[in-house]
């Protein structure tokens, strides 16, 4: 994918080829289309076949991304599976590193999936995963995830919430807390996702602390049910507009040189 600078993107999570199917109608106000299995877990991978019949059904030029679950310390056995994730058309890989419970597990895990992945695909985007409320579940802590990502060669660092019980990511990693985040990883030239029951109200703070992709699920369902609800075209578009707006309002606010 070619990056603008200062960009937010939206990646958008369906866990069923039905809900794929809402993303395509709403396919002009999203950027990423992410497969997951929300009932094996907040980063749950799905079937192989899932990520295969979903890339068939969105449009040719939105990337796909593949969840390849909240995984164990088994850099083998993730490794594998994150190249069936590739094998199966996803682009994008995403590895929650749940039962790691130091960065150096976190960096032979990732060392294992990038080598896999990009073996297979070298302009495949590997995103390591930590989780904002990893005190609750004793793995890495949020803030060493960028320098996870860039000693195991990802693209990309992110947060999502493990436990989805209505807490949100600023509740566990206040906004100055991801803006370090932020920072960490865009210094060392990579990437930075945010996620965890992000609703619109935050896309303020998300913008202004530099955010290059923001996933959504719960928000953009039905009755803002990540489980029971299934995903809206109209919320999708009506949270892209909301982007749009902190875009704009965040640009204008910025002093311009000279
Ligand atoms: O990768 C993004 C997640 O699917 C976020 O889901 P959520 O907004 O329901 O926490």
């Amino acid at each position: 994918m070619r990056w603008k600078e200062s960009t937010l993107l939206l990646l958008i999570s369906p866990d069923s080829v039905e809900e794929a199917l809402d993303c395509a109608k709403a396919a002009e106000h999203l950027d990423i289309v992410d497969v997951k299995k929300p009932d094996e877990g907040s980063l749950g991978a799905n079937f192989p076949w899932v990520i295969r019949q979903i890339r068939d059904t969105v449009p040719a030029d939105k990337p796909v991304s593949a969840t390849v679950g909240d995984v164990p310390y088994k850099p083998g056995t993730v490794a594998q599976a994150a190249l069936g994730a590739t094998v199966s058309g996803a682009t994008y890989i995403k590895v929650g590193l749940y039962g790691c419970t130091t960065p150096e597990q976190a960096i032979d895990v990732m060392r294992g999936v990038v080598r896999a992945v990009k073996d297979h695909q070298p302009d495949a985007f590997v995103v390591a995963s930590g989780y904002a409320d990893a005190h609750r579940i004793g793995c890495v802590n949020p803030l060493a995830l960028p320098d996870i990502a860039r000693r195991s060669g990802c693209d990309a660092a992110m947060l999502d919430t493990a436990i989805k019980d209505g807490t949100r990511l600023f509740d566990h990693v206040p906004p100055d807390l991801c803006a370090e985040f932020v920072r960490q990883a865009h210094d060392v030239g990579l990437r930075a996702a945010l996620a965890g029951s992000v609703k619109a109200a935050d896309l303020a703070a998300l913008t202004r602390i530099g955010t290059d992709i923001v996933g959504v699920r719960g928000a953009v369902c039905e009755g803002g049910d990540r489980a029971a609800g299934r995903i809206q075209p109209q919320l999708v578009a009506a949270f892209r507009a909301e982007m749009d707006r902190h875009a704009r309002e965040h640009t204008a606010s910025v002093p311009t040189a000279g």
